[in-house]
């Protein structure tokens, strides 16, 4: 940085003074190294910064998505906003950081200026302490405006995901008003602060741009005035003038730079705060593979946003070999239940066990691959048939094809235009809702898993798909499996060995198919019997008794219909 000054401060001073050809070689000569040595560190430097880049995404790219998931499943909202932090720090390191490198320089250069002149000196470092005063001063005046308005931009980036993602709903029944109300009161507030925020750095910048020309007149009328009083060579002057704009440089970059200086900052602190929040599960030793043993005890459970327990007291279980179907009216916590039988989230009091672990605790690399999981709301993923039964690994072709039959869905895959390697768009927006469901069921009981639990597995069925369904129950049970099933039709009842019934979150009754259907029915002829008596081996805490619920005329005559 400094080869340039100097190297013109020796031509004035020594090459023109004694017009030595040799001295003026030897100076370019120095000087050319010079610039390539500086020309090689500035590349291995841009080389560094951007494999600190590639090398912050390896190390945290996977965890910071891993982390994602867990934050969406303990109910909080910031989504992919890690991921984005994670963005804005890569692209920091590859372009915006580097004028924090020359920063350190700056006492280097005012120390050569030193040099040169004490008087030069002093001005330089007043120069570059103003300067330095108005970088920070931009950084207290900016630095909350431009956190509101990271803010404010990323509530508005949520809005305009939910909209793209529910399109459909949105355009049909004319949604988008009330999105753009949101959407653009988030836009302006990110407007407003970002708007003040260019105000005032364009201000310190204008002020910077000014002084910054007004010292390097200073230095070079001092100079002047020196070289007169023969205190100065030329040569001197015009290299101290040089120095100077080198060293005030980084000063006026960090001005105008430090909009991404501060947002990088933030992003590390969220990522800093969000990487460090406690892990759900502790980790533990692997265990065996389990038989697929599920025993439920007395689980209470609330969501995260929510006071009232949606889940109280749930005891029952379900044995390899055997199907259990939860039946009850809408919101009595069907789907809660089914999540905690795959342990998605740990109850808040009570245990979910698999072959007597906790099955919450249970690491989902050693046990993901013996669960089975039919969500209600079945989300494939962009990519091919078989790549999402296999869920999303690489396919194994012959239990690609036994799952798909298994769920009765092989045909109709056969069908598709590429069969199993038609590509299903993201989202499986190229297929039907019944297909969807199908491809979803293949893919939970792909892989033979020892648990399977099917939240409603027949909303989107017709008859016939409701009878592969109980064939599909009915080989799982044959494979060992124990199989918990959630819905409320009839149909999906034929294959279950018990039935829970679940009322407000409690279990009204449980016990063997037919008496609990055989209870039901009862209660719809009879529907407030002076003494009710549930028909089978009633859950130890299981509350008020069937017929004295108000639920129970629902829950029968669904039931029995
Ligand atoms: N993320 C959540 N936060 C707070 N409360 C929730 C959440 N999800 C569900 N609930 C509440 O939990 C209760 C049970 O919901 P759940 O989805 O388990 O019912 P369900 O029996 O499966 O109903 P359906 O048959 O209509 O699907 C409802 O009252 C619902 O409002």
């Amino acid at each position: 940085m400094l080869t340039s000054s100097l190297y013109m401060m020796q031509v004035f001073d020594r090459v023109l003074a004694s017009g030595s050809i040799g001295t003026l070689l030897f100076l370019t000569l120095a000087a050319a190294l010079a610039l390539a040595l500086m020309a090689a560190l500035d590349f291995i430097r841009s080389r560094i910064l951007s494999g600190l880049g590639e090398w912050l995404n390896r190390r945290l790219g996977a965890i910071t998505l891993e982390k994602s998931l867990e934050s969406v499943l303990t109910g909080r909202n910031d989504r992919s906003d890690a991921l984005r932090d994670l963005d804005t720090l890569r692209s920091f390191f590859s372009g915006g950081v580097t004028f924090l490198f020359d920063a350190p320089w700056v006492p280097v250069y005012i120390a050569v200026i030193y040099l040169l002149h004490p008087v030069l000196g002093h001005t330089a470092l007043a120069a570059a302490v103003i300067l330095f005063a108005l970088a920070l001063a931009n950084n207290a005046l900016t630095g909350k405006p431009l956190v509101a308005a990271g803010n404010a931009s990323r509530r508005a980036m949520r809005t305009a995901d939910a909209a793209l993602r529910n399109a459909e709903a949105v355009e049909a029944m004319d949604l988008m008003p009330g999105i753009v109300r949101r959407w653009e009161r988030d836009q302006s507030a990110m407007m407003d602060n970002q708007a003040s925020v260019a105000r005032t750095g364009a201000l310190l910048l204008d002020l910077t741009k000014f002084l910054r020309q007004m010292v390097q007149i200073a230095i070079l009328a001092l100079g002047a005035w020196l070289v007169v009083k023969h205190e100065l060579t030329g040569g001197a002057m015009i290299a101290g003038s040089i120095i100077l704009s080198r060293a005030l440089q980084p000063v006026e970059q960090a001005i105008s730079g430090w909009k991404q200086v501060s947002n990088a900052r933030a992003a590390r602190k969220r990522l800093h705060e969000f990487l460090n929040r406690p892990e759900r599960r502790p980790a533990g030793l692997p265990l065996p593979p389990p038989a697929g043993h599920l025993v439920v005890d007395n689980v209470f459970f609330k969501h995260p946003n929510s006071q009232k327990p949606v889940l109280k007291g749930i005891c029952f279980d379900a044995r390899p070999g055997e199907a259990v179907a939860v039946i009850g009216p809408s919101a009595a916590g069907k789907s809660t239940l089914a999540r905690l039988l795959v342990g998605l989230h740990p109850p808040i009091s009570g245990t979910v066990r698999l072959d007597g672990a906790e099955i919450f605790m249970w690491h989902r690399q050693d046990i993901g691959r013996y669960l089975g999981y039919l969500p209600q709301d079945v989300e494939l993923f962009s990519g091919t048939v078989a790549e999402n039964i296999a869920r999303l690994r690489t396919p194994d072709s012959s239990a690609v094809v036994a799952a798909a039959q298994l769920a009765d869905c092989h045909d109709m895959i056969l069908r598709l235009p590429a069969g199993y390697d038609t590509e299903i768009g993201e989202g499986g927006a190229m297929l039907s809702g019944g297909q969807r469901q199908r491809i979803g069921l293949a893919r939970a009981l792909y892989g033979d898993p020892k648990l399977v639990i099917l939240d409603e597995p027949n909303a989107s069925l017709d008859i016939e798909g409701d009878d592969a369904l109980n064939q599909a129950i009915a080989a799982m049970k044959g494979k060992g499996a124990a199989v918990v099933v959630i819905g409320h039709r009839p149909s999906t009842l034929s294959q279950v060995e018990r039935i829970l019934v679940l009322r407000d979150g409690r279990v009204a009754m449980f016990g063997p198919r037919s008496d609990v259907i055989e209870a039901l029915k009862r209660q719809r002829v009879q529907p407030i019997p002076p003494q009710p008596r549930p028909a089978m081996p009633a859950a130890p805490q299981a509350a008020p008794p069937p017929a004295a619920s108000p639920n129970v005329r629902i829950v029968s005559s669904e039931t029995a219909e």
